[in-house]
């Protein structure tokens, strides 16, 4: 059986992408919240979709983000698909589906077992789900934290839509979460650096191999 899908999530550079690239991840994500540390700056993302053409789906990651900043960044980095990462409800996920044509993921973030449920209501209106872990009350991002969710909720989940597992991913828990869960992708950020927002070649290339080998 194959691996999962893999999604190195952050990159904002060259060397990064190539070595997302070289280490055979599918997805790569580039982050559009200005506050996190691995924003990419509008300017510097056509450089890098183009050098993911063809080699990687580009997912743009959004945190509330209007109609304006989605449009601007889908096409300055000719973004494969939209990554909502805050409070977008169903509605706002449908919308944003309809106006930009683009696959639509939505971030279900996860603390406990009704969290995993609020994935049904975005059936019909998003295109995957992403389950991550749930940031503490005041954390300053939503997201890319390294912090992970108890991965058995997810064990029998049968949902109504395709999903993908991040949080806390590591190269060194990475297969183990992969049998755990029998997930389609795995998606990391913090857990391929050597510090916020600076990707490391050798744990792209430790984590997508221990993915694939599970
Ligand atoms: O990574 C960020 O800085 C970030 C900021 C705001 C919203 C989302 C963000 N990351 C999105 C991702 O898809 C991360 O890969 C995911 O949260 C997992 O992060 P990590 O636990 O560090 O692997």
């Amino acid at each position: 059986m194959p691996g999962p899908s893999i999604k190195i999530c952050g990159v904002t550079t060259r060397d990064a992408l190539s070595a997302t690239i070289e280490a055979q991840a599918s997805h790569v994500g580039f982050n559009f919240f200005p506050p996190s540390p691995r924003f990419l700056a509008l300017a510097d993302a056509p450089a890098l979709a183009m050098q993911a053409e063809g080699r990687l789906t580009r997912v743009g990651v959004f945190v509330d983000a209007d109609d304006a900043a989605l449009g601007d960044a889908v096409a300055a980095a000719r973004l494969d698909a939209i990554q909502l990462h805050g409070k977008e409800d169903p509605a706002r996920a449908a919308a944003i589906r309809t106006r930009f044509g683009k696959s639509v993921w939505k971030v279900i973030s996860v603390a406990g077992p009704g969290d995993v449920a609020k994935a049904d209501a975005y059936a019909g209106v998003a295109d995957f789900i992403l389950f991550d872990a749930k940031t503490p009350k005041g954390a300053a991002l939503p997201g890319g934290l390294g912090l992970a969710f108890d991965w058995d909720l997810l064990r029998a989940y049968k949902g109504p839509l395709p999903w993908g597992l991040a949080g806390g991913l590591s190269p060194a828990n990475v297969a183990e979460a992969v049998r755990g869960t029998g997930t389609s992708l795995i998606d990391v950020s913090s857990g391929v650096e050597s510090a916020p927002g600076v990707k490391d070649a050798d744990r792209i290339r430790t984590f997508c191999f221990n993915a694939r080998t599970a």
